[in-house]
């Protein structure tokens, strides 16, 4: 899943192309009274899928913030109802975007503690492939680690330094620990390995591959290593980045990233499937999925 949607998040959009906003942050009206009974049944086809699967799987933050939002089986969530509670909380708020906006747009909206969520649901012949973000995997996925304040915290930061990256060229850099964490992120518990990736929580595939295959590496969190680290964008991940807890979250979002930047310039890049002498690693995969890929295409 989420093939293009990688695809286009990694190119961003040229403005003035065919997707013209009205409104220069790019925001419409979620229009809820709008959405068919059809849509609806969709949302609640994914939903009822994933509540299955994530407890024992998702972090507890996870499963704490989707008890306290105002969010359920019955409907597509309405994004005022939703964003009241949250503001509540966090001082975050949902708004309603196309789809994929650009860069600038996007950083510019987390800056400033508001979620652009995909107003559209997928269609019910293509549960499990996205074009681009829609309202499942950005409400669903999203919004309930938005209700813990690390998370809110870490996700602005991540918002301010992304309109510094790009003025610095330097986008590709950031945008792999965006990936590794708010998408793909994978938690050490007391009671065993958690996900906190919104891509993972929004997928029933993932959601068991990530915690339970035997195929990725699980490789505990290291900034520079995530930096220099290419991803899939077609597909499950080879290698999950492991945090030892949420917290750590803050101090990288309070680290300068500028030096960085200039020390990893021209630093060689690790394929997405690598194992460094240098790692601390949890699990070592078999990468048995991503090969039998692999050789079938050869074939
Ligand atoms: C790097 C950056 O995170 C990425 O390209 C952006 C671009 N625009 C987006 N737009 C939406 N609606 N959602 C996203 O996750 C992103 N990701
Ligand atoms: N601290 C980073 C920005 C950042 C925040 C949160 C997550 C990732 C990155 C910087 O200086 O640019
Ligand atoms: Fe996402």
């Amino acid at each position: 899943m989420l093939q293009q949607l990688k695809e286009t998040a990694k190119h961003g959009l040229a403005a003035g192309d065919a997707h013209a906003p009205e409104r220069p942050d790019w925001t419409i009206d979620q229009g809820w009274a709008n959405y068919t009974q059809e849509e609806h049944g969709v949302w609640r086809t994914l939903f009822e899928r994933q509540s299955k699967l994530l407890p024992g799987r998702a972090c507890d933050e996870f499963i704490r913030g989707m008890q306290d939002l105002p969010i359920g089986p019955e409907q597509i969530p309405d994004f005022e109802q939703m964003s009241k509670v949250l503001k509540k909380r966090t001082g975050w708020e949902v708004v309603a975007v196309p789809g994929l906006v650009p860069d600038d747009v996007f950083f510019g909206h987390l800056a400033n503690r508001r979620f652009p969520a995909g107003q559209f649901i997928r269609k019910p012949h293509e549960l499990d492939y996205l074009e681009e973000p829609d309202v499942f995997h950005d409400v669903f996925g999203h919004v309930p680690m938005l209700m813990n304040p690390v998370i809110a915290d870490y996700i602005q930061a991540y918002g301010e330094g992304g309109l510094r990256a790009s003025r610095l060229g330097v986008l590709e850099k950031l945008a792999r620990v965006y990936w590794y964490t708010v998408e793909f992120g994978l938690v050490q518990q007391s009671d065993g390995l958690r996900i906190y990736g919104a891509g993972i929580a929004s997928s029933a595939s993932e959601t068991r591959f990530s915690v339970e295959s035997d195929s990725p590496n699980r490789v505990r969190f290291e900034l520079e290593r995530v930096m220099q680290t290419n991803y899939r964008i077609d597909d499950f991940q080879e290698t999950y980045f492991v945090l030892g807890h949420l917290d750590e979250l803050l101090e990288l979002a309070q680290i300068d990233f500028a030096p960085l930047y200039d020390r990893l310039k021209g630093a060689p890049e690790h394929d997405a499937g690598a194992v460094l002498a240098s790692d601390q690693v949890l699990t070592r995969g078999t990468l048995a999925y991503h090969d039998a890929k692999r050789e079938k295409a050869l074939a």
